[in-house]
């Protein structure tokens, strides 16, 4: 699907949107809900790869397909390594089968897990025999993905002797551990995390919970780059947020103050007011705690004129695609400046946008999600548009609540 953007006409909007719940939340109270079926859970992600979590969760044989979900990928690789009498492949697209897992294979391996290799060594798809893991300390490189320890973390409580992790090397992501350990914590799994170790005791059953699920805040990133790039007067109310969240990319609220756009927190939702201009003509961010809003924040870069230098975007390379790489030319054909190394991004302001564009997805949501809220700024195309559903179906309906030209060719 190719779409025509477009701006609306009036630029000082003032509508409200309702994203469903955060898809690494709901992924994860999908896997405790699989080990304790007396979970229950609300405001379930719509996504994409919550649909193929929950699908793979209920097979015990054959192929469990994960498409393009990194989080199922690996969460699902530590649940039915652990499920005695389950024997699955588990696999994904193309793509995902060139994203790395070797560290979590190793991990599980070496707590005694029958896990082989079908093609390529360190890459899906796995053939995953399930065991009883009687083991229960192991050291793994922490700077790759912390899914990998997510998913020894999510399933620790069933086993025999719980979970001792020593991490190795510079934590990436750390608020998406923080995640994981909150979630077992509000289930009344007793957990610690002290410098680089985290330990986590068995539990045998749960008391009846209901995990209620955040909206998703890396959704919301695209309705802030569009505050941003809007009149000051713009109100957008976004439901179900809370102030004191479990999502690292919760940042935002902190961040898109720089870009003149206050957050008020009230009767759980978000209003983003755009009360200024831009404050800065330059602008630098460590991401390594928010990776996925790297290129929300570098086209509201983009959008408004202002140079940025965001680093801690190791993780980048690895993700739906090499995200540094595709910044660089879809940027570079609005006539922007990149320069980008192992990690990190460096944009030069400018004020002029290229017209006629047409902006290439490469099988990445937050490609197509990301450059969205540019049609405040320019007209252009953006292909392969129905990317967007990895986590976020309802984007290009509800920027046509908001205003937006959405056209398919
Ligand atoms: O645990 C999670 O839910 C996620 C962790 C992050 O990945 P990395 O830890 O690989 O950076 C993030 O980019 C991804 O979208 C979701
Ligand atoms: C990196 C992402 O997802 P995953 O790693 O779960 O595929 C993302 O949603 O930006």
């Amino acid at each position: 699907m190719r779409l025509q953007l477009s701006s609306p006409d009036n630029r000082k909007i003032q509508k409200s949107i309702a994203i469903t719940g955060s898809k690494s939340e709901t992924n994860r109270s999908l896997l405790l809900q699989a080990l304790f079926p007396n979970l229950k859970i609300e405001n379930l992600s719509n996504s994409d790869d919550g649909e193929v979590m929950q699908k793979g969760l209920v097979k015990s044989k054959g192929e469990v397909d994960i498409h393009h979900a990194g989080t199922a990928m690996r969460f699902l690789t530590g649940y039915f390594a652990t499920q005695e009498g389950k024997q699955v492949v588990l696999t994904g697209s193309q793509r995902m089968q060139e994203r790395p897992i070797k560290v979590l294979v190793d991990a599980l391996r070496s707590l005694g897990a029958d896990i082989e290799y079908v093609k390529e060594e360190g890459y899906p798809p796995l053939k995953i025999t399930g065991k009883k893991l009687e083991k229960s300390s192991v050291s793994l490189p922490a700077n790759i993905s912390s899914q990998y320890i997510s998913s020894l973390l999510l399933v620790a409580p069933s086993l025999q002797n719980g979970i001792e992790l020593e991490l190795v090397g510079k934590i990436t992501s750390v608020p998406y551990i923080k995640m994981t350990l909150a979630l077992l914590e509000q289930i009344g799994v007793e957990i610690s995390f002290e410098g680089n170790s985290i330990k986590v005791s068995p539990k045998t059953n749960v008391e009846d919970t209901t995990l209620v699920v955040e909206s998703d805040w890396s959704s919301a990133s695209y309705f802030y780059s569009i505050a941003a790039m809007s009149e000051i007067g713009t109100e957008l109310q976004l439901s179900s947020y809370k102030e004191s969240s479990l999502q690292g990319d919760s940042v935002l609220a902190n961040i898109y103050k720089d870009f003149g756009v206050q957050t008020e927190f009230s009767n759980n939702t978000i209003l983003l007011k755009k009360t200024s201009e831009v404050k800065s003509a330059h602008l630098e961010y460590d991401l390594s705690n928010a990776p996925d809003i790297a290129q929300t924040i570098s086209v509201t870069c983009l959008g408004l004129g202002i140079g940025c230098r965001l680093t801690g975007l190791h993780t980048l390379p690895i993700k739906e695609t090499d995200r540094l790489a595709a910044l660089q030319t879809e940027l570079g054909k609005f006539g922007a400046t990149v320069a980008i190394d192992s990690e990190s991004l460096t944009l030069t302001a400018q004020s002029q946008l290229n017209n006629g564009v047409e902006v290439d997805t490469y099988n990445d949501h937050r490609m197509a999600m990301a450059f969205g809220p540019l049609a405040l700024k320019a007209d252009f195309v953006v292909n392969d548009a129905e990317v967007v559903s990895k986590s976020y179906p309802d984007f290009w309906n509800d920027l046509v609540t908001l205003g937006f030209g959405v056209k398919e060719m």
